[in-house]
């Protein structure tokens, strides 16, 4: 049994067909692989801010968090998002358990390190992973929303990204990013063309020359930091493509697949 980390974005999350989240459930069925779903939410997020009349700001593809920020993420991931999510694996046929990353410490955090003072944006120190072996045990599909927590009890605005990498690389699993796009496109003579696999250098490469930008810069950054960290595949899904779940664990070339240029070396 392989874990499957699948990261569901909030570009695409409103929009995924059933048929997707049946590919979830028929994958968990078949034994091969156990799914767990890591979702995001960000244009809920800045929706509810607006609606709110809460100014809000992205620096290279976070959001800078304050403490008022902080709540409007808490209710809408771990409240309304995460159980959407878990209520659309229900109407799939299947089973799945809803858990915010502040439960338990399934996510442990600490406030970013990212320059430029973001405020409450967190990144993970440590996975809980028993408590996501315990959720599997009960049959039930772990749904976890990218909210983490330190020690005391501060919670932290973790990019969905950077909790599902963290996530993977906790249970050596393989990492899909659900999104709105079929993969990473540059820029070339020929007009727009897609990559099917981008190396760390090349990602460096591109969001310097800004062809890679916005919420591409934390999953990429997200993507290499997992392989450097024992996630043995990442890659870059249309969650709005026919079967593109599917495919992939069949192993048919797809998306845009992440991987470490020649010279980078796997951490031990
Ligand atoms: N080079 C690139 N190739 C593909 N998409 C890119 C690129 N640079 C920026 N993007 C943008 O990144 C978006 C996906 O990031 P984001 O909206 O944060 O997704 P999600 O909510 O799925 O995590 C795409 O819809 C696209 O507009
Ligand atoms: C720090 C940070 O930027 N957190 C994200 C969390 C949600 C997220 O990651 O949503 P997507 O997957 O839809 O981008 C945010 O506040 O928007």
């Amino acid at each position: 049994m392989k874990y499957l980390i699948i990261k569901c974005g909030g570009s695409v999350f409103e929009r995924l067909p059933e048929s997707f989240y049946k590919s979830i459930v028929e994958l968990n069925a078949g034994g091969k692989w156990q799914p767990v779903l890591v979702h995001g939410g960000g244009p809920l997020i800045s929706s509810m801010l607006k609606k709110l009349e809460i100014p809000t700001e992205f620096v290279n593809g976070l959001r800078v968090t304050s403490s008022q920020v902080m709540e409007v993420v808490e209710m809408v991931l771990s409240g309304s998002v995460n159980k959407q999510a878990v209520g659309r694996l229900m109407k799939a046929g299947g089973s799945a358990y809803g858990v915010s990353g502040a439960d338990g410490r399934l996510l442990l955090a600490k406030a970013s390190q990212e320059a430029g003072g973001l405020g409450l944006v967190g990144e993970v120190v440590e996975v809980n992973t028993k408590l996501i072996e315990a959720i599997v045990k009960t049959g039930n599909i772990p749904v976890i929303s990218p909210v983490g927590v330190d020690e005391n009890g501060q919670r932290y605005n973790v990019n969905g990204d950077t909790a599902a990498s963290a996530i993977a690389g906790a249970l050596k699993g393989r990492l899909c990013f659900i999104s709105d796009i079929s993969g990473i496109y540059t820029e070339g003579n020929t007009g727009k063309r897609k990559l099917s696999s981008l190396t760390k250098e090349d990602a460096e490469t591109l969001i310097e020359q800004k062809i890679i930008t916005g919420g591409m810069i934390p999953k990429v950054k997200a993507a290499i930091d997992g392989l450097m960290h024992k996630v043995p595949e990442t890659v870059i899904l249309n969650g709005l493509e026919e079967n593109s779940l599917l495919d992939f664990c069949e192993g048919k070339e797809i998306g845009t697949k992440i991987i470490l240029g020649g010279e980078v070396k796997q951490h031990a």
